[in-house]
């Protein structure tokens, strides 16, 4: 029995806000575990330090299975963005302090390593087709094997994964939401011109990759993914919102592009018809916002009887601590498709010291036992929350529409 002594919740904002919780037992080891939930982190923080963490003091460290079910079906009210954060972070802790008790990477624990490294994608853009291609090409000098290509529309002033800065990207910008301004017309002309420019320029040796970010209906997904077709992307991203999943289905009829969603979905439940009827060919649930590594997996075994890969979501959002776990899970589950990688600050990483490391291409999550990520609390001490919003979208006629 490896009793748990305490654990608290350490919010920092070193350029942007991260929640984390904190586990300690009576031996004195201790894990770390991610529960950002981006616009909403101290709902998760509250969540955590109110009603889960006076329900973990004693129990044993070592039985992550039981206490992820405690906390599932113990809460009653089931699934949703917060609840699942907040057991992902008291999962992911539990399996660092389970690596570190046994000398091992978290990797190792579940079941080993399927391949040598993670196929991460990097995300070039800019504001013209010109700028994203230079982008794509910078990425490509630096080894990356696939690019997520996003690029500004003419006629609206900002849109969804186009940045001011050419390596970090920080969509939560303001402390009250930002407005953008949507045209699916104008953005349905721009995507396929970026995607010829920018096989022209990089050739066909290099995944490209699209994030649709839920702006489109299902057949505006299918006229996209039709056009894409000639570029052979790797993946068209959140098409269409997938609250409907009865959606995808009509995608699927009009196009042969490879589809990918999933980086808001909290559980199995969110995804089992487009898997079990194959309307996807990558999920993107994440260790985070699902519940963890012990729901995820069972997500990824799921997954793997339909042929769909993975693709978990890793925006910087994600903290260091989310992109160690996924590492481990990618490195280990058989049906690993991509990994997104968006890469953290400088001032974050110094907050979150990790073995991860980038070569080639491919990220590892290293040989330090447990997830081998860890939070200076001082640095993290220096960087009080700041409150931070993603921004919202309206059409040009002033109705909301998805960002
Ligand atoms: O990285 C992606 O694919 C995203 O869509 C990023 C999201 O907008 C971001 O994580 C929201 O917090
Ligand atoms: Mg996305």
């Amino acid at each position: 029995m490896l009793k748990i002594r305490s654990a608290r919740v350490i919010v920092t904002c070193p350029g942007r806000n991260f929640v984390t919780l904190k586990i300690e037992t009576d031996d004195g080891v201790t894990g770390i575990g991610d529960a950002t939930l981006n616009g909403r982190e101290l709902a998760v923080a509250a969540y955590l330090t109110d009603h889960v963490i006076p329900t973990l003091i004693g129990k044993d460290a070592h039985r992550i299975e039981d206490i992820w079910q405690y906390l599932y079906r113990g809460a009653y009210w089931r699934r949703g963005p917060v609840t699942m954060s907040a057991i992902a972070a008291v999962d992911m802790a539990l399996w660092d302090i389970k690596g570190k008790v046994a000398g091992l990477p978290v990797y190792q624990l579940l079941g080993g390593a399927s391949r040598d490294g993670v196929m991460v994608y990097g995300h070039a853009n800019g504001v013209s087709i010109e700028d994203t291609v230079a982008a794509a090409l910078d990425y490509k000098a630096q080894g990356y094997k696939a690019i997520r290509l996003q690029s500004g529309v003419p006629g609206l002033a900002s849109t969804y994964g186009v940045s001011k800065d050419k390596m970090f990207y920080e969509p939560a910008d303001a402390d009250l939401p930002t407005e953008n301004l949507w045209s699916t017309e104008r953005y349905m002309r721009v995507v396929p011109e970026l995607f010829a420019a920018a096989r022209e320029a990089l050739g066909w040796d290099v995944h490209l990759l699209h994030d649709v970010h839920h702006r489109l209906t299902p057949i505006e997904a299918g006229r996209l993914g039709k056009d894409l077709e000639p570029y052979r992307p790797f993946w068209m991203e959140d098409a269409v919102v997938a609250d409907n999943q009865d959606s995808f289905r009509l995608i699927r009829q009009h196009t042969t592009t490879p589809l990918a969603v999933g980086e808001i979905f909290n559980s199995v439940w969110d995804a089992k018809q487009l898997i079990q009827e194959q309307l996807i060919d990558y999920i993107r649930a994440t260790v985070v916002h699902a519940g963890g590594l012990t729901h995820l997996r069972r997500i990824a075994s799921f997954a793997d009887m339909f042929n769909v890969r993975t693709g978990c979501h890793g925006a910087t959002d994600l903290s260091p601590v989310t992109m160690a776990a996924a590492l481990h899970f990618d490195l280990s589950v058989p049906n690993f498709g991509i990994q997104e990688y968006m890469r953290h600050t400088e001032e974050t990483d110094k907050v979150f010291p990790h073995a991860y490391s980038f070569s080639e291409g491919s990220l590892h999550p290293g040989e330090a036992p447990g997830l081998g990520v860890d939070i200076d609390e001082e640095a993290a001490a220096r960087y009080p929350y700041s409150r931070a919003y993603l921004p919202v979208n309206r059409l040009e006629d002033g109705s909301m529409h998805n960002w």
